[in-house]
């Protein structure tokens, strides 16, 4: 189950062209190994290490290894590495209006292709935030996500019965294997039904076919995105490597565009009939006048691809990390019983009362910020960063992974400690020392959508559950993959409370 490993965000990480070994998808392979910059720096006087010792692609000790700013490059491939907080802060403060991650011609190529619109990933420049401003609504204020909560609610009660099912057949019947998968299957059931306002079926014991070949589709198109983006382009008539990367797309927009029109005669028949249009965010967009339907297509299709394995991670993250500290599971587990006693169902408006519960998804984001790199490059304007000139059009990439596990911000880095993040009078983090969800205007869309989704499914787990870790299973690191994945298949006991309200 190796098809949330290559991810939306590779092409947003920087390393967008030009690695002759594995082109966009550099980070996407643990046997990716980068060089230390040896290269001539952009202008005299940052320091220009020059070492040629092999070093993985991103590890906590690139910083101890380069400093915190050191150029890294393959073949015509540059980047400037910025790994300590001072300077990230000081590039994003300094960021442009539109702020862009880099190229992103192998999404747009295949949108031109068909006539598609571009969605907020692949758009840039005004018309980028042009688009922002209408998809930003019901999604970016705090209070947007509350009005998702029984939907998103649903959404858990399906994935509780899923566990009870998977306990139930499990050997030691209480013991759920492989929950990247599971969660895989409630994140994309998730954000389809935010997004297409409609039921997908993923956490059905069969998954229905046209939904199984959309997840199918979804796969093909990021494992083949690999090697087109490595071939010449004269091959693609040759190999069938780029038919398979566009039958993926064509399978992605099928499904997504088949959901989107029946919606939209479905919004069509009310009007005809007078009748009061409701819904939200799909009926939003489809009534708003700015976007054709072919541009709800591309903005649908790319916000659901970005919303599926980041959330699905992150809660993995979250478990893992509970089931091996108890004494925060258990203060979680008081939090929650005290704010929702009885065999309420956690709601929108109950987690909001719940900073523990906050802390413990913040925590976890520092420990495995899903999106491990990020990166920002100056269309317009020459920079100076860290007293450094740079020219316009440089490439700089945040290492994040490194830089939210730096001792000075965070003391004992390796240690899970929601309570740092508590409002409770003590002293915050720099807050840029970890930004999970980006910065800015171009900062992430999804993220009040992920966080409920990860509030109210954490929440009422840890109500029902205690969680355990699987002993068998080893330890567990982190592997990039452009989004931050486990090295092996997790496996969790699930440990029934003897309150068992919540179901
Ligand atoms: C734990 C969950 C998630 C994390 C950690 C996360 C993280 C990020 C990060 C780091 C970025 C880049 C921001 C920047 O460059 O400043 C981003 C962008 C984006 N995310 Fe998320 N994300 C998550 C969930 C979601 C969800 C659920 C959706 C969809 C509803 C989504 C949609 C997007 C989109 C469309 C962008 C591109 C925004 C733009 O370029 O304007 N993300 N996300």
């Amino acid at each position: 189950e190796e098809r949330m490993a290559v991810g939306i965000y590779s092409l947003a990480s920087g390393f967008s062209e030009g690695c002759p070994i594995c082109g966009p998808f550099s980070a996407v392979f643990s046997s990716c190994k980068m060089y230390g910059s040896g290269f001539v720096p952009v202008k005299a006087g940052y320091p220009s290490r020059r070492t040629h010792q092999r070093k993985k692609f991103i590890s906590v000790y690139e910083k101890q290894l380069y400093g915190p700013m050191y150029k890294m490059g393959m073949g015509k491939f540059h980047s400037i590495a910025l790994n300590s907080v001072e300077l990230l802060e000081e590039l994003l403060r300094k960021g442009e209006k539109f702020p862009s991650r880099g190229d992103m011609s192998l999404w747009t190529e295949y949108r031109d292709l068909r006539g598609i619109g571009y969605g907020p990933f692949t758009e840039e420049g005004e018309k980028w935030y042009k688009l922002r401003t209408v998809l930003n609504k019901r999604m970016m204020h705090p209070k947007d996500s509350v009005q998702y909560g029984d939907v998103v609610n649903e959404v858990v009660s399906d994935l509780i019965k899923r566990i009870y099912h998977l306990r139930r057949i499990s050997p030691s019947g209480d013991l759920v294997t492989n929950l990247s998968n599971e969660l895989y299957r409630f994140s994309l059931e998730g954000i389809s039904s935010i997004l297409f306002e409609t039921r997908i079926g993923c956490l059905e014991e069969e998954i229905p076919v046209e939904t199984q070949d959309f997840i199918d589709s979804i796969a093909q198109m990021f494992s083949y995105s690999m090697p087109v983006a490595m071939l010449p382009k004269w091959s693609r008539n040759i190999l069938p490597v780029y038919r398979h990367y566009i039958a993926g797309w064509e399978g992605i927009f099928k499904f997504s565009g088949k959901l989107i029109d029946m919606k939209m005669e479905a919004i069509q028949k009310r009007v005809d009939t007078d009748q009061e249009v409701e819904g939200e965010y799909l009926t939003y967009l489809l009534s708003n006048t700015k976007m054709t339907n072919k541009e709800v297509y591309g903005s649908v299709t790319e916000l659901l691809l970005a919303g599926v394995d980041t959330t699905s991670n992150t809660m993995m993250w979250a478990m893992h990390l509970l089931s091996r500290y108890p004494n925060a599971q258990d203060t979680l587990y008081q939090e929650v019983s005290h704010c929702v006693p009885g065999d309420k169902i956690p709601s929108a408006q109950d987690v909001n009362r719940m900073p523990y519960l906050k802390a413990v998804i913040k925590e976890a984001l520092r420990m495995y910020p899903v999106v491990p790199m990020n990166a920002r490059i100056m269309i317009e304007n020459d920079i100076i960063i860290g007293g450094h000139f740079f020219p316009k059009k440089t490439s700089f990439t945040m290492c994040h992974y490194a830089t939210s596990q730096d001792e000075k911000t965070f003391p004992e880095p390796s240690k899970f400690k929601p309570e740092r993040w508590l409002r409770d009078g003590r002293v915050r983090p720099n807050p840029f020392g970890s930004i999970p969800f980006g910065f800015g205007v171009r900062g992430c869309v999804g993220r009040r959508i992920a966080e409920l989704e990860m509030y109210l499914a954490l929440s009422r787990i840890i109500k029902l559950f205690e969680i355990r870790p699987d002993p068998s299973i080893g330890e567990v690191k982190a592997l990039n993959r452009t989004v931050l994945v486990a090295d092996r298949q997790v496996n969790l006991h699930f440990v029934e409370r003897t309150n068992r309200a919540a179901l």
